[in-house]
């Protein structure tokens, strides 16, 4: 039997209008929320992402600031942006696009953003905040696949969970969510012995690799609830000279025929990243006022 295909691209339409209802509410009580995202050098994958989250962000009603940086940027320049960021009043999030240019080191660039304006969660507040269960900010990623699981597995406690990779922005917070709704939780990575048999056990499969369609058929539990968070881009002759295509980090059609729901690539988890990054503004600019954050 073949899964059912999770769409993502249109679970994130969805959010995206129950955010912007939660603007209009938002702007009625003299709350205006702004998205700054910065981008440091000229990385075409990364023009494109940050062009796309500008646009939404306008889209739902929100501000959106873009601040663009040469690449060859020094530390300080990049950190006294962030410090400007974290004092405007008007700024209610603070994304910094990764990677960055060799020669800035992202590690005291993300420290110095304000936990409470951190949309990607990544702050070491954010990530204590996340593993001790207190409120805070969550990846946007994770958050993400946690509403595409929710969607066809409503009851996650006590199911198995695999996470294939171990990063701060994806695998650790996913894995920290999972945990939170009461699955059983592996974390497999690089150096994990018998992959393809500690990912077999699994009821939910998050693969969050970075290697093209590694994730083969025959590593997925019939039935289990496939996330691919993996963007790769390879050759795609057949499509011409020089032409690309996105894939992700499972064997789409060999899973498709073993798993019981299965995100594609494109059009799964990464359009929910971007509809998380703007519910996520909204929770910092709740947090920031001392309201309650909307729920979605
Ligand atoms: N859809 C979306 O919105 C997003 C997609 N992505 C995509 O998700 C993927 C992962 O991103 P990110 O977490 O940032 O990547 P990182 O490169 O930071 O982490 C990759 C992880 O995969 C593990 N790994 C590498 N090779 C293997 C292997 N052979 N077997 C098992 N584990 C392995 C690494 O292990 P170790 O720790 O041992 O080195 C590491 O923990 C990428 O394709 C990225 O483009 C990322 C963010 C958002
Ligand atoms: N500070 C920071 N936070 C991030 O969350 C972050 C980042 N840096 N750097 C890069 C990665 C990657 N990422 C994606 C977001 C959206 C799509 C997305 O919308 N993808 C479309 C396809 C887009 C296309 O066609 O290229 C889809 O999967 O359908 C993908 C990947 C966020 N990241």
């Amino acid at each position: 039997m073949s899964a059912t295909i999770i769409d993502g691209k249109s679970f994130a339409e969805g959010l995206r209008g129950r955010i912007a209802a939660t603007v209009e509410k938002m702007k009625a009580q003299g709350v205006h929320p702004g998205l700054a995202v910065v981008l440091v050098g000229n990385d075409p994958a990364s023009e494109v992402y940050v062009s796309s989250k500008a646009r939404q962000t306008v889209e739902v009603g929100m501000r959106s600031f873009e601040h663009r940086l040469p690449a060859d940027a020094s530390q300080q320049e990049l950190e006294a942006l962030v410090a400007r960021l974290n004092a405007d009043p008007e700024v209610d999030g603070i994304l910094v696009q990764l990677p960055l240019p060799a020669g800035l080191n992202a590690e005291p660039v993300i420290a110095a953003i304000h936990p409470d304006k951190d949309v990607d969660g990544l702050t070491h507040m954010n990530a204590g905040r996340l593993a001790n269960g207190a409120v805070g900010l969550v990846p946007c990623t994770p958050l993400g696949s946690m509403m595409l699981i929710r969607s066809v597995m409503p009851d996650i406690a006590g199911k198995t969970a695999v996470v294939v990779g171990r990063s701060n922005l994806v695998g650790k917070p996913v894995a920290q969510l999972l945990l939170a709704a009461n699955a059983t939780v592996t974390i497999a990575h690089s150096r994990t012995r018998n992959l393809r048999e500690v990912c077999r056990g699994a009821d939910i499969l998050v693969a969050a690799v970075g290697r093209p369609e590694m994730i083969r058929g025959d590593f997925i539990k019939p039935g289990a609830v496939v996330i691919d968070v993996g963007i790769n881009r390879i050759p795609a002759p057949e499509r011409g000279e020089g032409k690309t295509r996105l894939v992700g980090d499972v064997a789409f059609g060999e899973a498709k025929e073993v798993a019981g729901a299965i995100t594609p690539v494109p059009g799964g988890v990464g359009p929910m990243t971007i509809a998380c990054l703007l519910a996520n503004t909204l929770t910092a600019a709740s947090l920031r006022r001392g309201l309650t954050p909307p729920t979605f």
